[in-house]
């Protein structure tokens, strides 16, 4: 029998927050006293030119990489707790292929293990394809169990690095439903890199740009959900953003739905 993940939450999503932090690689300065705090169960969206230090950023709040100087706090909790708190998801699902579906899903858990990672692809819709190798799915699907992997472990802080970049249009728009609900559903704390600026504004409460090592823009998207795609507010908020990523002149006014905070 399927467990259910929706049966035993996932527990709230974590703070984290990032004091002064600068990165450097060698000589280079990625990121400059760049501070930002984000309250447990937020979504937000990173975008910014190719090269800016999105990635850089995300493998920070991860623990992967130790800032130059400055500080990363996470709530009450320690690095090491929130470190095991705390997944991550890139633009290739990178399971291992002599493992099956399941086998990916559970790795790295102990004891009865199966049962929850079957509710985790039940989650993400592929319970029936458990079995197979990994060789046997789409892209798309793919993805759905590097998404399964990450869920089995009960993340408070989910990070994803352009996960839905190689998916085509259709597929990507299903994914990032699929992401929204269980994000509705477990309420843990998401960091979406994206280059895809429409993606940032039909997902996140809040959508960060970084530029020039800082952030450059930090935008409160209140816009009620379910989110239409042809909203209106959605346009206006995607063509602002756009027009900072562009350097370009600012366009329209913000509207009410829409709080700077930079
Ligand atoms: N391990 C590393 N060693 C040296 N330089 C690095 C390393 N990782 C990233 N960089 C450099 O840091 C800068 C920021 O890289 P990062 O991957 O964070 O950018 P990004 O905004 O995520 O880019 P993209 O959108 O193209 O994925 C780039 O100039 C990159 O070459």
């Amino acid at each position: 029998m399927i467990g259910s993940l929706s049966a035993t939450p996932i527990s709230a999503g974590i703070p984290v927050t990032l004091e002064n932090v600068t990165k450097y690689y060698g000589q280079r300065r990625i990121l400059q006293d760049v501070s930002l705090h984000v309250p447990g169960g937020q979504f937000i969206a990173v975008v910014g030119r190719s090269g800016c230090g999105k990635s850089t950023l995300l493998r920070l709040l991860a623990g992967l990489e130790q800032g130059s100087s400055g500080h990363l706090r996470s709530g009450n909790a320690g690095l090491l707790s929130q470190r095991r708190d705390t997944r991550l998801m890139f633009q290739d699902a990178r399971l291992l292929p002599w493992k099956r579906v399941i086998d990916n899903v559970g790795l790295g858990l102990h004891g009865e293990w199966r049962g929850q990672a079957l509710a985790a692809l039940d989650a993400v819709g592929l319970a029936e394809r458990a079995h197979e190798w990994p060789a046997a799915l789409s892209g798309g699907q793919k993805q759905r169990v590097a998404l399964a992997r990450a869920l089995v472990h009960r993340p408070r802080l989910l990070l994803l690095d352009e996960p839905l970049g190689a998916l085509d249009a259709l597929t990507r728009i299903e994914m990032q439903r699929l992401i929204e609900q269980l994000w509705l559903q477990h309420k843990f704390t998401v960091l979406l890199v994206t280059h895809d600026v429409s993606e940032a504004v039909a997902l996140a409460d809040r959508v960060i740009l970084v530029e020039q090592g800082g952030i450059g823009l930090d935008l409160t998207l209140d816009i009620p959900r379910p989110r239409r795609r042809d909203q209106e507010a959605l346009a206006r908020a995607e063509a602002h953003i756009l027009a900072r990523v562009m350097g370009e002149e600012e366009v329209a006014a913000p509207q009410e739905n829409i709080a700077f905070s930079r």
